[in-house]
């Protein structure tokens, strides 16, 4: 099948190079020519396991090609797949300029068979109101066929998830058009499920709320277990065994960040105040999340007896999560600043996510190329994302380098058998017993 994509972010390129991959021909188009360069030349421009492989293999196959042009790009395609970005306005609503653009930039170039298909995560609605532009604004012949189908893949295992996912939604009132996107994924023998356009843009949006709202109740479980002397680990794999609780999205932490899950659950809260609906819930989940993302500072804090001025603090990880170097809402960026703000000098290190760091972060903090630059001379440890890197570090070592070891470890990822065999160190996790030796 002929296909064409407009955007080539996180899911316009995953998508890209997965249909590929299982054998359409799919022309990517973005506005970005310095995105589309480098693609051309098979370089990813994002951090993702796996993508430069399938660039690769697919640009040499000719079955995958990348433009700025969206008469090129989208000339002869059947389905045209919209997959740019809708980050948050200040109110906490969707911005869906870039998706009105789009829609614009390809009205045009439909023709009669097309259809057109959002991958974007959008408000309920939104399919409605595009359809409307591109019928303002395409060949009066042409009548415009929609389909909703949301994207559900992670950052960091991109395209495992895209071709191993567990369902595929598509929303169509148009049953050809519908009929022809299962089509396209059948390939990949994944099940798909077939719903009205609402309930597709409706299944994306509550199935990011329903996962953030596990974690922030996981992380409501941690601090209980903290206070109560229980072990949060012990008490998720406990609740998980429940086949209807499921054990899934129940590791406690320092919150959820990314581009999605913070801006997905604002963005139902804003439809939920606009349609008058109590979804209280939803508020306290981002409220916890705020809250569990400066919970290692005020550790921290509490450790030094209020003041960490003039301390140098280790910041293992800035990624949101690991195996990406996106920067979007990771807790990171937060602990950085109020460290900062209570005089503290923070070293921090991730193995690919320091060039974006530094120009979300800035250079308030101090930008360490190794683990052991970051650690060498710290009063404390920090570790802010699970990077394999960290999870297998020489803790038993870092009494060499480190002032004192002092350890808090937000992804409650460090190996506690080794914790325990160390001598001197002193280990907070989040919601478990602290290890001190
Ligand atoms: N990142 C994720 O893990 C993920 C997962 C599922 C769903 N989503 C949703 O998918 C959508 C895209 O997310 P993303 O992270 O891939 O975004 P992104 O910001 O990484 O990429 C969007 C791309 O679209 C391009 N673009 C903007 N306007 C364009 C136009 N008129 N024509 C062609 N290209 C244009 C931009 O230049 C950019 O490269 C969002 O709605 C997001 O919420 C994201
Ligand atoms: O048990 C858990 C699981 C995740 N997280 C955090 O939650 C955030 C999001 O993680 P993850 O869901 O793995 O990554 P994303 O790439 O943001 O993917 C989410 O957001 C995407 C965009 O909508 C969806 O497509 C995916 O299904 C959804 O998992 C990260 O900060 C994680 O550290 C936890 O704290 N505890």
């Amino acid at each position: 099948m002929k296909v064409a994509i407009l955007g080539t972010g996180y899911v316009g390129l995953s998508t890209g190079v997965s249909l590929a991959e299982i054998g359409h021909q799919v022309c990517c188009i973005d506005v970005d020519e310095a995105k589309i360069n480098q693609l051309q030349q098979g370089i990813s421009p994002i951090y993702e396991p796996g993508m430069e492989e399938f660039l690769t293999r697919n640009i040499a196959a000719g079955r995958l090609r990348f433009t700025t042009s969206h008469r090129q790009g989208v000339a002869g395609a059947e389905i045209v797949i919209l997959a740019v970005g809708t980050p948050q306005r200040e109110d906490g609503s969707a911005d869906l300029t870039y998706l009105v653009e789009a829609a614009k930039d390809l009205a045009a170039y439909l023709e009669q068979e097309t259809i057109v298909v959002i991958k974007s995560t959008v408000p309920v609605g939104t399919n409605d109101e595009v359809r409307k532009i591109l019928e303002a604004n395409c060949h009066e012949d042409v009548s415009v066929k929609m389909v909703a189908n949301p994207e559900f893949l992670r950052q960091g295992s991109a395209l495992k998830d895209t071709l191993e996912a567990d369902r595929i939604i598509i929303g169509s009132d148009h049953q050809q058009a519908a009929s022809k996107v299962k089509e396209m994924y059948s390939p990949l023998k994944v099940p798909c499920m077939l719903t009205s356009v609402r309930s597709a843009e409706m299944i994306k949006y509550a199935s990011n709320a329903f996962l953030a709202t596990k974690i922030s109740f996981i992380n409501a479980v941690a601090n209980l277990c903290e206070a109560v002397g229980a072990d949060v680990t012990d008490v998720a794999k406990g609740m998980g065994m429940d086949k209807r609780i499921g054990n899934h999205f129940l590791n406690a932490g320092i919150g959820y960040g990314g581009s999605c899950f913070p801006k997905d659950v604002k963005a139902l809260w804003h439809t939920t105040r606009n349609e008058e609906v109590d979804f209280g819930v939803l508020a306290e989940t981002m409220r916890i999340n705020d809250e569990q993302q400066v919970r290692l500072v005020k550790k921290t804090l509490k450790r030094f007896a209020g003041d960490v001025s003039g301390k140098k603090i280790a910041m293992l990880g800035l990624s949101f999560k690991p195996e990406t170097d996106d920067m979007r809402e990771a807790p990171s960026i937060k602990i950085a600043q109020e460290l900062t703000k209570l005089g503290a000098h923070v070293a921090a290190y991730d193995p690919v996510a320091t060039k974006n760091a530094k120009r979300v972060i800035g250079e308030s903090i101090s930008y360490a190329d190794t683990l052991l630059e970051a650690v060498t001379d710290a009063d404390a440890v920090l570790v802010v994302t699970e990077w394999q890197e960290m999870k297998q570090m020489d803790i038993a070592s870092l009494g060499e380098v480190m002032k004192q070891v002092i350890i808090f470890d937000g992804r409650n990822c460090l190996d506690e058998e080794q914790l325990r065999n160390c001598k001197n160190i002193e280990y907070h996790p989040i919601g478990r017993p602290a290890i001190i030796t």
